[in-house]
């Protein structure tokens, strides 16, 4: 009997492995195993497929056998394993990498010995060998000891427990640590350690539902009616809709039917609030899955979901797709546009909502999209009839979609009016609100104090060493920062080419913004969200926290800020150069920052009154903003895709990019010229490059990228093949053969 195993590296083919005798009856498919690899080294592998004979080819070579089997029961379900290999197919990335992606560390750990550690706790228990009856004379006189054991007698019963904490017992009003010790000594107690579980497993629920209002009670109906004929629909629902109460509601009904959900969302930042909402209806029901949780808890949760009484509900990022469902019936995608839920590196470059759609319907369970600025793609699946379409146009309680105004920096700048980076109407509006006692939203793209450095004289800027990147000026830290490789630098005090003094900061980011407004508004607090002040574990938590309690005033954020998340008190949202957004040098520009600025205008105004958002443009008649303070998404998608057609992009056509990169750029270019030659010849027009990416170095890495603008007509089994058998053929040439190729198919 042999067994092809995925090993977690990698490879992108199986190996063979020889069963030993008595695994025979205990070994399926899914199993997980240690087998033998390379130089006297040992891997956790999941066996993919058993067979009583091995290929010819196989016939001379030297079968290792498997180590041993860690488990009988399988540690993947089938769909799991179908869904693995789909992504491998479809995102060309070797199976390794997914069986990587897929399962915690510390379930496939190389050394033999497991490193998961279980979390223990001291708890005492009454003997269970010794006769109830003789206990009160065993323990004789002691006042102390008599009353602490009756204590711990009663909870005992009163909980129909076996055991209680050390910790609780030294909490107890009748505790004394020499009491205890007698008692234990005298052998009535017993302290043991016990196996906990790290989760949380006893949360009640504190509410019901939310009756759901006329507005939300049809669109439910009409998703439930939807999903009676189409595996997808997507709720397209403006901001504060309430589409996330329907989503409860639909939970309801998968529970009632014993089905479990999948809840997907683009951010941790965003896990925060729905915790709380959700665990207040569903209690422990609920499992929460992302990278901030440590791995061995990742792997309780992973062991639970294996368990008879796995969670019914998994609220998390990307990485939850992977855990084991076995009765899936629903998967919610909530901002369901967020590019967020691609994955960019490592390999496998999968988009979580796409992979989500297939695990659904490998699940046989259904799958909701929810936006309120859909993404072009989902948007246009809903007119093919590939999806069902069902709208929400009416904000909870009917409040007015925020009034937007656009001021013109431009303008200002050149009157000089703008004394701050913020313009004038946006202070009045802020101060305005303030007062009133709202609360204030900025947004700003673009993280650290400065985001260019720049000699007056002679216009030097510090560059990345490893990257060819400019660098950014962070002023706490006071530090210059690579935003591509992590590398930090000194600002130097005079510049390095013309030993001028005058180094001038150019570009705000949010940690300047944050100065400037706490100077503009000395009276209230300000608070910031981006990558650098959310990097603890609970950082999120803390932050979102003081916003919602009102401790902070004023927030400030980048991206991550401003999707998804429900405060009731926003009157201004302000949304600081907007056309950084839309001057990036992509095809998807427009329609990102068309979402961010829908998107961040919906935090404003959702519980009371109508709010206010503040634009400030210095280039506002790009016709992106009419659709904008229209509320026009419509407009907005019909006018992207004649451009889309026109230009063959993404949901006319698929884009795979292949980037080849190496440390020495002659020889990458030579590589990328041969590999697009070799393409060329199945794919020919469809061809473009090899060019220059954005951004070309790289943590010393020289970058090239070819892209297929795939016809969608074009067969996905034959893409493959042909794209494998030009990497074989590239391979095989002496001098590219320890060149990588990284392939991202529906690169966003
Ligand atoms: N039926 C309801 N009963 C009580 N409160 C509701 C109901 N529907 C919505 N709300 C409240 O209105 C607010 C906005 O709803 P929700 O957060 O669900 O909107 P959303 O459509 O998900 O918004 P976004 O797209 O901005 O994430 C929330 O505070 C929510 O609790
Ligand atoms: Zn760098």
């Amino acid at each position: 009997m042999f067994a092809d195993v995925i090993l977690p590296l990698p490879l992108s083919d199986l190996y063979t492995y020889a069963v030993p005798a008595e695994m025979r009856n205990k070994i399926a498919r899914g199993s997980r195993v240690i087998v033998p690899f390379g130089n006297k080294r040992y891997y956790t592998a999941i066996i993919y497929k058993i067979e009583d004979t091995i290929s010819k080819e196989l016939k001379d070579i030297d079968i290792k056998e498997i180590h041993s089997l860690l488990n009988s029961q399988p540690l993947v379900n089938e769909q799991q394993l179908n869904l693995w290999e789909w992504i491998s197919f479809y995102y060309l990335s070797p199976l390794g990498d997914v069986f990587n992606a897929a399962v915690p560390s510390s379930m496939k750990s190389e050394n033999l010995k497991s490193r998961f550690t279980p979390r223990t706790e001291t708890v005492i228990k009454i003997n269970p060998d010794m006769n109830p009856n003789i206990i009160r004379e065993i323990i004789g006189k002691a006042q102390k000891q008599q009353s602490l054991y009756s204590q711990i007698e009663n909870i005992l019963i009163e909980r129909k427990s076996e055991y209680i904490s050390r910790k609780e017992v030294s909490e107890l009003e009748c505790h004394s640590t020499s009491a205890l010790k007698s008692l234990i000594v005298k052998g009535v107690l017993q302290s043991v350690t016990i196996e906990t579980s790290r989760l949380n497993t006893d949360l009640k629920p504190t509410r019901n539902l939310f009756p759901l209002n006329e507005v939300q009670q049809r669109a439910y109906k009409e998703i439930k009616n939807c999903l009676e004929f189409k595996q997808t629909c997507l709720l397209h629902g403006v901001t504060s809709s309430g589409k996330t109460e329907i989503y409860m509601h639909l939970i309801q009904d998968a529970l009632s039917m014993g089905k479990q959900t999948l809840y997907l969302v683009p951010e941790i930042a965003l896990t925060t609030q729905l915790t709380q909402r959700l665990q207040a209806v569903f209690g422990s029901k609920i499992g929460i899955y992302h990278s901030r949780i440590n791995d061995n808890e990742r792997a309780e949760i992973w062991s639970k979901m294996m368990s008879e009484d796995p969670f019914e509900i998994i609220l998390g990022v990307r990485s939850s797709i992977f855990l084991p469902f076995n009765k899936l019936g629903l998967v919610i995608i909530d901002e369901e546009h967020e590019i967020s839920f691609k994955q960019q590196d490592p390999s496998p470059r999968y988009h979580a909502r796409d992979t989500a759609i297939m695990l659904a319907h490998l699940c046989n369970a259904k799958t909701i999209l929810g936006s309120a600025t859909p993404s072009l793609e989902s948007f246009y699946n809903t007119k093919t009839g590939k999806y069902g379409l069902v709208t929400l146009q009416e904000r909870y309680r009917n409040i007015m979609m925020p009034e937007i105004q656009i001021v013109n920096t431009f303008e200002l700048r050149k009157r000089k009016k703008m004394k701050s980076v913020l313009a004038p109407l946006l202070i009045d509006q802020m101060n305005q609100s303030l007062e009133n006692g709202e609360q204030v939203i900025l947004f700003r793209n673009r993280r650290g104090f400065a985001s260019l450095v720049e000699c007056e004289q002679c216009a030097w800027t510090p560059k990345c060493k490893r990257c060819d990147v400019s660098l950014t000026y962070h002023k706490k830290r006071d530090r210059l920062i690579c935003h591509y490789c992590n590398a930090t630098y000194t600002l130097p005090a005079k510049c390095p080419s013309c030993n001028s003094e005058n180094l001038k900061k150019l570009g705000q980011g949010t940690e300047q913004l944050e100065e400037e407004v706490e100077s503009l508004f000395p009276d209230y607090f300000v608070g910031r969200m981006d990558l650098d002040t959310t990097r603890g574990k609970d950082a999120y938590e803390k932050i979102i926290d003081d916003f919602q309690s009102k401790r902070v005033q004023i927030l400030i954020g980048t991206q991550m800020l401003s999707k998804g998340l429900d405060f009731e008190n926003v009157g201004v949202v302000g949304v600081i150069s907007a056309d950084s957004l839309l001057n990036f040098p992509d095809f998807r520009s427009h329609e990102r920052g068309f979402q961010l600025m829908m998107q961040a205008a919906g935090r404003a105004g959702r519980k009371n009154k109508q709010g206010k958002v503040i634009i400030q443009s210095a280039d506002p008649l790009q016709p992106v903003y009419d659709y904008i303070l229209n509320y026009d998404y419509e407009g907005f998608f019909n006018s992207q895709m004649a451009e889309r057609k026109m230009f063959n992009y993404p949901p006319f056509s698929r884009l795979i990019s292949i980037i080849i990169k190496d440390k020495i750029e002659h020889k990458v270019e030579a590589a990328a010229g041969y590999l697009a030659e070799l393409l060329r010849i199945t794919f020919g027009e469809m061809i473009q490059g090899p060019g220059k990416p954005i951004v070309s170095y790289i943590q010393s890495y020289h970058f090239r990228e070819i892209l297929i603008k795939l016809d969608n007509n074009f067969s996905l089994k034959k893409t493959r093949e042909a794209i494998k058998s030009a990497e074989s053929k590239f391979h095989s040439k002496r001098e590219f053969k320890y060149i990588t190729i990284q392939y991202d198919v529906d690169r966003v």
